[in-house]
């Protein structure tokens, strides 16, 4: 997997309605790699990131190509419930449902009609540790998720999306609700999943993503501006709009 293309997208435009908020935008996310987007707010990072799986299929008009193992996704026929399966979401707010933490988990397994019990139990197991939440809250998989803290509920809802084995993980500023605390623990759990999942993440920290990111896009005003390694867009910027930005001339 090491240097493949984890999806591509290829002159994507995004409109709501009449407004046109991502324009041409064609880029390729490595696997197993974290991409941060970054860029002024409003600048179209949150649109270009839902259009991934097709989450803004009610709300927006996507053109182009989303090419994730040889299949345009952004097509008509596609099976949208199996996209969002293979390519999950986590989202700014932690939203644990009001369920145990065992439920919660296997919420997406459930659905697709998983009743096994042993395979549910090793699923639970498997996604909270990889979540980095199995030691705190193995003896209480019962109890009710809403009890646990902020990082403790983004972290479940990150074992959520484990649990159905997705390829891509999009996080739309997972740690933005957080204390430093958790916003550390969540960054160190992103570095170990990166070897098994591709991490595609919209963040406002800076920091965040010149600790985390391999990969770094810069969007302004709806177009991709910049994309390289991190440490060449951080250090190196190919474009001034992009030093502008990170020296906070604008934004
Ligand atoms: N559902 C919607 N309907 C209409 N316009 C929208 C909708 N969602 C976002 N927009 C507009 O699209 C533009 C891009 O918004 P988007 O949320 O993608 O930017 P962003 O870079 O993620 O911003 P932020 O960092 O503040 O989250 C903005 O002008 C925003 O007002």
């Amino acid at each position: 997997m090491q240097n493949s293309i984890a999806l591509e997208v290829k002159n994507l435009e995004v409109l709501y309605g009449e407004k046109h908020v991502v324009h041409n935008v064609s880029m390729k996310f490595p696997a197993n790699k974290i991409t941060a987007m970054i860029g002024a707010s409003g600048s179209g990072k949150s649109t270009l990131l839902r259009s991934l799986n097709r989450m803004n299929d009610d709300l927006a008009t996507v053109h182009g190509e989303i090419n994730f193992h040889d299949l345009n996704i952004n097509q008509p026929k596609v099976n949208v419930y199996r996209i969002r399966q293979q390519i999950g979401m986590v989202f700014q707010q932690p939203t644990p449902f009001p369920l145990s933490i065992y439920e919660n988990v296997i919420y997406g397994l459930r659905l697709a009609g998983v009743k096994d019990r042993q395979i549910l139990d090793q699923r639970v197991e498997e996604s909270l540790r990889q979540a980095a939440l199995w030691d705190e809250v193995k003896d209480q998989l019962k109890e009710s998720a809403l009890a646990l803290s902020g990082g403790q509920q983004q972290r479940l809802c990150i074992a959520r999306t484990l649990a159905v084995q997705p390829e891509i993980i999009l996080m739309d500023e997972p740690t933005s609700a957080l204390d430093p605390v958790s916003t550390s623990q969540i960054e160190e759990t992103l570095v170990q999943l990166k070897e098994k999942f591709t991490i595609i993440m919209v963040t406002h920290n800076m920091q965040q993503a010149s600790r985390s990111a391999d990969w770094t896009a810069f969007m302004h005003q709806g177009n991709l501006i910049e994309f390289n390694q991190t440490a060449d867009v951080f250090m190196n910027p190919r474009e001034q709009q992009t030093a502008d930005y990170l020296s906070g001339k604008f934004g």
